[in-house]
């Protein structure tokens, strides 16, 4: 089973509204006059960093990705759960800790330690409060909306380059994400559908249109200044970029810092478009 195959099986399992089918960013449930927005994601040596990477910036990277998903849903952090497999310079991994809940102000909550063989695996539990409601799901995307990018892409795909080639370039993009936590507030009470870009704009995209049964059309020229020179087509499949993507009335580029990638369109044969045609290859990462 690929990851796709394997969520699709859960669904048959996750079926209370507060899963969002499985669909979703996050979690959303309602409880007592709050509603609480919960995300999981783990991260993989090799997989997700680089063997030997300095493990401050693994704890920062772990925190930050799963801050960017409840940024995606206008939520404000509350506290977080870690578990952390032992190793070498564990103590890095407490400053980076520290660092990242700080810079955030999120509470350490808990979590777990183990020791194992093989590839390091490290996991971590958000909890947000939603600061808008309905919370922004994938769903609401509808022809004639606008689509916007909250910040630039391709920009990890660079440093993961700089930091596996140990070259001299800008390699904090990919060590050291940075949630738009604050920009995902402010757009929640007008996007119609909004996420984070995990696994590269074109394949998030499909997802929101996937949820929303629309088209997503985007436009090359659009995205290009978003992007490292020349490597566009890299850029919008690479992933890795925990920015905002939303969709929403036209103008709000105008009120935020929003660039507009595109519109929704009724749904075609493709769930995204690019310049009028089907993209070529893989839309982005899967495992
Ligand atoms: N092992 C799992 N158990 C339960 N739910 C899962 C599992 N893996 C993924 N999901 C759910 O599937 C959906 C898609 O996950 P994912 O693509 O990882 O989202 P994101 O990119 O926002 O982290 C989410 O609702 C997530 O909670
Ligand atoms: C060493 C290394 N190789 C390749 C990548 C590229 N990469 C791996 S996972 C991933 C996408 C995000 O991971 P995923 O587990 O899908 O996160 P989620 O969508 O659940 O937030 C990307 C871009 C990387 N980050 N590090
Ligand atoms: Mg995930």
């Amino acid at each position: 089973m690929n990851e796709a195959e394997f969520i699709s099986a859960l669904r048959a399992i996750a079926t209370s509204p507060q899963a969002r089918g499985l669909a979703d960013d996050a979690a959303v449930i309602e409880f007592g006059s709050e509603t609480l927005v919960l995300t999981h994601d783990t991260m993989v040596e090799s997989v997700h960093v680089l063997e030997g990477q300095d493990p401050a910036d693994i704890a920062w990277k772990l925190v930050a990705v799963n801050l960017s998903d409840l940024a995606g849903k206008g939520a404000e952090p509350v506290g977080v759960l870690i578990s952390h497999m032992l190793g070498s310079d564990d103590h890095r991994l407490v400053a980076g800790l520290k660092e990242v809940l700080e810079t955030y102000d999120v509470l350490l909550l808990g979590g777990d330690t183990v020791r194992g063989d093989g590839a390091r695996a490290w996991g971590c539990t958000a909890i947000g409060r939603a600061c808008h409601s309905p919370v922004p799901a994938r769903d609401g995307a509808r022809p004639g909306d606008a689509i916007y990018l909250g910040g630039r892409i391709g920009f990890a795909m660079l440093g993961f380059e700089a930091l596996r080639d140990d070259t001299d370039d800008d390699d904090s993009a990919y060590r050291r994400p940075v949630p738009q936590l604050a920009l995902g507030r402010d757009l929640a009470p007008h996007v119609s559908a909004m996420m984070d870009i995990s696994d590269g704009l074109l394949l998030d995209a499909s997802r929101i249109a996937n949820a929303s049964s629309v088209t997503l059309a985007i436009e090359r020229t659009l995205v290009a200044p978003l992007a490292p020179e020349d490597r566009l087509e890299d850029a919008m499949r690479w992933g890795d970029d925990y920015v905002l993507l939303c969709t929403g009335p036209a103008g709000l580029d105008a009120q935020f810092p929003v660039t507009r990638i595109g519109q929704v369109t009724a749904k075609g044969a493709d769930p995204v478009i690019l310049d009028g045609e089907c993209p070529e290859g893989n839309l982005g990462y899967t495992h």
